[in-house]
């Protein structure tokens, strides 16, 4: 059974929440449905289809709905879900800053008890719940809280998103301190080439190498689990459906083969839907 719900930061703003979210999604919710299909074709049923994971980006800034840079077009395309991207980002705002100051800057301050309610509401549907932050964890939301509050208050546990190279250390370290002190769990990292500017350069040995040292850094001086390193795979916003649906393939691939995917799955405490 995967978890009902994981909260999905970041070291930073721009470190590839968004990009991981979506290929996570689209392959959990492959998972679920081969497992599904095997377990319906042993007991001779028919298959349906179910929603595994769902997405949940609960504001996000510097965006318009319906445009390919906006995380909900991209967590939508990105995953293949079943979803409208509408349900996906429950609050838009055009300024590019922290979601407190851009919801102040277009006269709509958000409540931080709305935000929690419409959060409870969607981890009480069936499937696990992805939600991505925006930014890092201590990014202003609402009137005197911050990301990590929603993640606390929903009791979310975390998966933090990370850089691969030089300075990730000292940023994940603290997103993990930050975390613990706040009495989150951290399910675990992964580290994501975000930056390398083209496929080959991510896998130039040095940079390799810098990923693996950071990876064994961060689990010895963090005492965390870095899940796995993910390389440099470009999306192309303006592709069409099949587009899409390529990317998704490429890069559901190297999630699967490059990332422990156990810490997702919750054997004990999960309501035995199936
Ligand atoms: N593995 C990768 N390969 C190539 N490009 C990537 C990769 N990961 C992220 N990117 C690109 O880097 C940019 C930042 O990534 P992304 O938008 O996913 O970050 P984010 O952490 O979600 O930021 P935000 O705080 O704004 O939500 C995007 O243009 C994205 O397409
Ligand atoms: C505008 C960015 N892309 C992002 C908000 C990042 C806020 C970062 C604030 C900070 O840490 O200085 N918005 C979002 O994820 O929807
Ligand atoms: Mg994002």
């Amino acid at each position: 059974m995967l978890r009902e719900g994981i909260f999905i930061t970041g070291t930073d703003t721009g470190v590839g929440k968004t990009q991981v979210t979506a290929g996570l999604a689209a392959l959990l919710q492959r998972l679920g449905e081969q497992g599904a299909a095997q377990r319906e074709a042993a007991q001779g049923e028919a298959a349906h289809s179910e929603a595994y994971v769902r997405l949940w980006k609960p504001v996000q800034s510097g965006a318009a709905l319906g445009l390919p840079t906006a995380d909900s077009y991209r967590l939508l395309h990105g995953s293949g879900l079943a979803m409208r991207e509408a349900d996906i980002a429950s609050h838009t705002f055009a300024a590019p800053v922290a979601p407190w100051l851009a919801a102040r800057a277009a006269g709509a301050p958000l409540q931080f008890r709305d935000l929690v309610a419409d959060g409870k509401r969607r981890l009480q549907q069936s499937g696990c719940l992805l939600v991505e932050g925006a930014g890092g964890l201590l990014v202003p939301l609402a009137e005197g809280k911050r990301m990590a509050d929603l993640a606390a208050e929903l009791s979310l546990p975390l998966l933090i998103i990370a850089r691969t190279g030089l300075g990730t250390v000292n940023h994940t370290l603290l997103t993990v301190a930050y975390a613990r002190q706040a009495g989150l769990e951290v399910l675990g990292v992964i580290l994501n080439d975000s930056q390398s500017g083209s496929f080959e350069l991510s896998r130039l040995p040095e940079a390799v190498q810098m990923a693996k040292d950071n990876a064994q850094m961060i689990e010895q001086f963090g005492d965390v689990p870095v899940l796995g390193i993910l390389p440099w795979m470009a999306e192309d916003e303006h592709a069409d459906a099949a587009g899409w649906a390529a990317w998704r393939e490429q890069w559901t691939a190297e999630i699967e083969s490059s990332v422990h995917l156990n810490v997702f799955y919750d054997l004990k405490n999960r309501r035995q839907r199936q």
